[in-house]
């Protein structure tokens, strides 16, 4: 008698459509394209999460690969090659088998300005150079790629023109990845290509528009931050673009940066900053940046850049596209949403409580437990690879336990930190998130926003200056190595369904 194998049997579970999704996509008058796709929905998402249920568990064939990783945003697959870091799942990011305090002990800091903060940090340029070469650099060896990159730092005009043409409500992620796709027309990789150079030499023209790139990224920030908040209006309708500091190129990137900001004594310090609080500022930028440079290949940043670059597209187009993936609510732009989830929340239970702030953490529960129930997540918290709090989260707190008058002076930082206490009891009772922790975008923003910098959509750019640094000395090294196009396999349900093992 004819009899069925194992795995035609679970082919036939699984294709045979119900007979009532069958009846409704028959009944239907399919009449436009979204109607005939709103149609065949039903039947295909319930087939999807009843295979995904069912067959996550089983590989695929003979293949290490599971069907849950498959169907599942390859969580822990491991497909990437990725050198200058590596996240432990308990301790955290390590760059080059380093952990973030070591490297902080370890990589070259600026010293302040004498009578200003004595607690520095190290810098993005030397977090840069050891990401890129494995090796701790001299201070001198820094001294001299910041004046590189400082002289290097100005914008082409047309940069400058198209970002002052773009309208303010144009998120500030797209004017960056605007700006940083305009500068392909620099691209000296893509000059060489087309006039045809052996292989073994594109790294050579990749690491120059890196070194560019890199370079230019603060004033390109510095200036959608004043383009879209700060334009001052002057004689009626003529408009003031320009930056309220200057490029020094006897400084650091990330005081550069702050000085384009207009957050420096030197600049039109914009806030009001005291000599200590600019200098803070400063470190701040420095700290941030070298943290937030690298997160190993898999985030959706550095994989987007890696893969963009896989196809030889230049580094400028290959980090636009990264910069579109940090833009994500999920990835980056979660630095944005903590703070706008915070403010939001302080203004209800401070309404709900007839305009007293002394809400308590009961109110605060019930606020997250309302938050969840809606489908929405708390963001800031959860990992896709760490299962403990970030040491990144935990460093930035560092930086704030080091500035007393932080935790003295502004309740919204408070707010915070009582989150980072309240959340993980909630996060586990409510028994989905597999890390109940705060990761890294818990902490940045509002550190940014307790020196000033209020303007919640505009935190995802500063993480976009820094994610330039790991991504991108990766793509140098994805060339001296000759790493070929990336191109995975993809699959359909009825042949995972086949292969069900
Ligand atoms: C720099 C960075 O990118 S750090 C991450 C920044 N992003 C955020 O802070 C946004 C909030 N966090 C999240 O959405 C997630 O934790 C992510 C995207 C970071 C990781 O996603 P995943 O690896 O899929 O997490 P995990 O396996 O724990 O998810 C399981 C379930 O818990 C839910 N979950 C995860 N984190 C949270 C959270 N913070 N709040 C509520 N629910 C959550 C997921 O949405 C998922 O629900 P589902 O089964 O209904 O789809
Ligand atoms: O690693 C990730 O998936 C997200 C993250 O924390 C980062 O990219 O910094």
């Amino acid at each position: 008698m004819f009899s069925l194998t194992r795995q035609q049997a679970l082919h036939r579970v699984y294709t045979t459509p119900s007979p009532c999704l069958y009846v409704s996509a028959h009944r239907s008058l399919v009449t436009d394209l979204k109607a005939t796709l709103k149609s065949v929905i039903p039947a295909r998402r319930e087939r999807f999460l009843k295979v995904k249920k069912e067959l996550s568990g089983k590989t695929f064939g003979d293949e290490k690969t599971s069907i849950g990783s498959i169907l599942g945003g390859m969580r822990s697959q491991k497909s990437l090659y990725w050198e200058s870091s590596m996240i432990d799942m308990d301790k955290g990011i390590l760059f080059h088998g380093k952990t973030i305090e070591e490297c902080q002990a370890e990589l070259p800091q600026i010293p302040s300005i004498s009578g200003s903060s004595e607690i520095n940090e190290m810098v993005p340029e030397a977090m840069f150079w050891f990401l890129l070469t494995g090796k701790i650099p001299t201070q001198d060896q820094i001294t001299g790629l910041s004046r590189e990159l400082a002289e290097l730092g100005e914008l082409p005009d047309y940069v400058k023109k198209t970002l002052d043409n773009l309208p303010a409500t144009l998120h500030p992620m797209s004017q960056l990845s605007i700006a940083i796709t305009l500068l392909n027309n620099e691209s000296k990789f893509a000059r060489a290509y087309e006039k045809g150079i052996p292989k073994a030499e594109y790294w050579e023209h990749v690491y120059d528009d890196t070194i560019n790139l890199i370079a230019k990224l603060p004033q390109i920030a510095a200036k959608i931050y004043h383009n879209t908040y700060k334009l001052n209006r002057i004689n009626g309708d003529k408009l003031d673009y320009s930056l309220p500091g200057k490029i020094d190129l006897t400084k650091d990137l990330s005081y550069n940066y702050a000085n384009m900001l207009g957050m420096t004594q030197e600049s039109a310090n914009i806030n009001g900053l005291t000599e200590v609080q600019s200098q803070d500022f400063v470190n701040l930028l420095r700290l941030y940046i070298a943290l937030h440079g690298d997160h190993e290949g898999g985030n959706v940043s550095a994989h987007s850049t890696h893969l963009v670059g896989s196809s030889l597209a230049d580094p400028y187009l290959s980090y636009s596209a990264g910069i579109q993936g940090l833009a994500g609510p999920l990835h980056g732009l979660a630095a944005q949403e903590v703070v706008r989830f915070v403010l939001e929340m302080n203004e209800a239970l401070t309404k709900e409580n007839n305009g007293s702030t002394q809400y308590t953490n009961k109110q605060i529960k019930s606020y997250l437990w309302n938050h969840l129930n809606s489908g929405r997540v708390i963001p800031g918290y959860g990992h896709a690879v760490l299962r403990k709090a970030d040491p990144r989260f935990d460093a930035m707190m560092a930086f704030a336990a080091a500035r007393p008058t932080i935790k003295e002076q502004d309740p919204t930082f408070n707010l915070v930190v009582k989150l980072s206490e309240i959340v993980p009891d909630i996060l586990k009772e409510h028994g989905k998130t597999k890390n109940p922790y705060p990761n890294v975008d818990s902490s940045s923003g509002v550190l940014f926003h307790h020196y000033g910098i209020k303007e919640t959509l505009y935190y995802t750019v500063i993480f976009g200056v820094s994610r330039a640094l790991g991504p991108l000395s990766q793509l140098i090294w994805d060339r001296i190595l000759g790493l070929p196009i990336e191109r995975p396999k993809s699959v359909n349900l009825d042949t995972i369904i086949k292969n069900a093992k």
